[in-house]
């Protein structure tokens, strides 16, 4: 079991007129990682950030900070390169996205990054499990992405735990409507890096609402390796 419980906000919903600030705000509360997410308006029906916006945060913040992008764009394999010079740890694209998933992991990992790949709720956990061997995170969407601040989906769970079983040491990352009423069912599901967007980025006290989330990550795994 290599895996370690990580919270990774989604900075979606904080000032973005003070990105870097925020950034730093929740790196100071206990984040173990950045989950940055870039819409095209395209994939998704949002627009965010690109890369220059990356690189402008890398600068402000310093080397540190995991940067995991989420990349809900529709030519994933564009942004591999910039992305990566803008100074990104993780590229985490969508399966839904790409033709040739195979060619685009081995494009993320010569440019130096960790490879996250993503599911939308539609799309079957099946689907996603041939390349798992090959990944250092699977991501299952939790909603439509698009938005931060919607209702978190509990349907998702079995894919979750079926992934867990099948594959015992992957990073299994939750995104979307992720907070402190439905930690229990990510933790308890076998999820291992816990996004949470509004939950902690609008929160009087995000520090214990992380410590929270972490907690029920951490308890959760010792569990799993006591049952086993
Ligand atoms: O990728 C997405 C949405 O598409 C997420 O990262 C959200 O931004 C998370 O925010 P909350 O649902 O936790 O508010
Ligand atoms: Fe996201």
């Amino acid at each position: 079991m290599a895996y370690t419980a990580k919270v990774g906000p989604s900075i979606l919903s904080s000032d973005l007129s003070q990105l870097g600030r925020e950034c730093e705000r929740m790196m100071e509360c206990g984040a173990d990682y950045l989950h940055l997410d870039v819409m095209d308006g395209h994939f998704v029906p949002n627009i965010t950030f690109g890369h220059p916006m990356v690189e402008c945060l890398r600068r402000c913040i310093g080397p540190d900070p995991f940067f995991d992008m989420h990349m809900m764009v529709s030519r994933p394999e564009q942004w591999v390169k910039p992305m990566a010079a803008a100074g990104a740890n993780q590229y985490t694209f969508h399966l839904e996205a790409t033709t040739n998933p195979g060619n685009l992991i081995k494009e993320i990992r010569e440019s130096g990054m960790k490879v996250g790949l993503a599911i939308k709720p539609g799309t079957t956990v099946e689907e996603l499990a041939p390349w798992a061997g090959q990944i250092d995170m699977a991501l299952v969407m939790t909603v439509e992405p698009g938005f931060g601040g919607q209702k978190f989906m509990e349907d998702m769970m079995p894919k979750v735990s079926w992934l867990r079983s099948q594959f015992p040491s992957l990073d299994i990352e939750v995104d979307g409507g992720v907070g402190p009423d439905s930690i229990h069912r990510c933790a308890e599901a076998g999820a291992n890096m816990i996004v949470s967007g509004s939950a902690v980025v609008s929160s009087d006290d995000p520090r214990s609402v992380i410590a929270l989330l972490k907690n029920a990550v951490i308890e959760a795994i010792q569990k799993r390796s006591l049952d086993r």
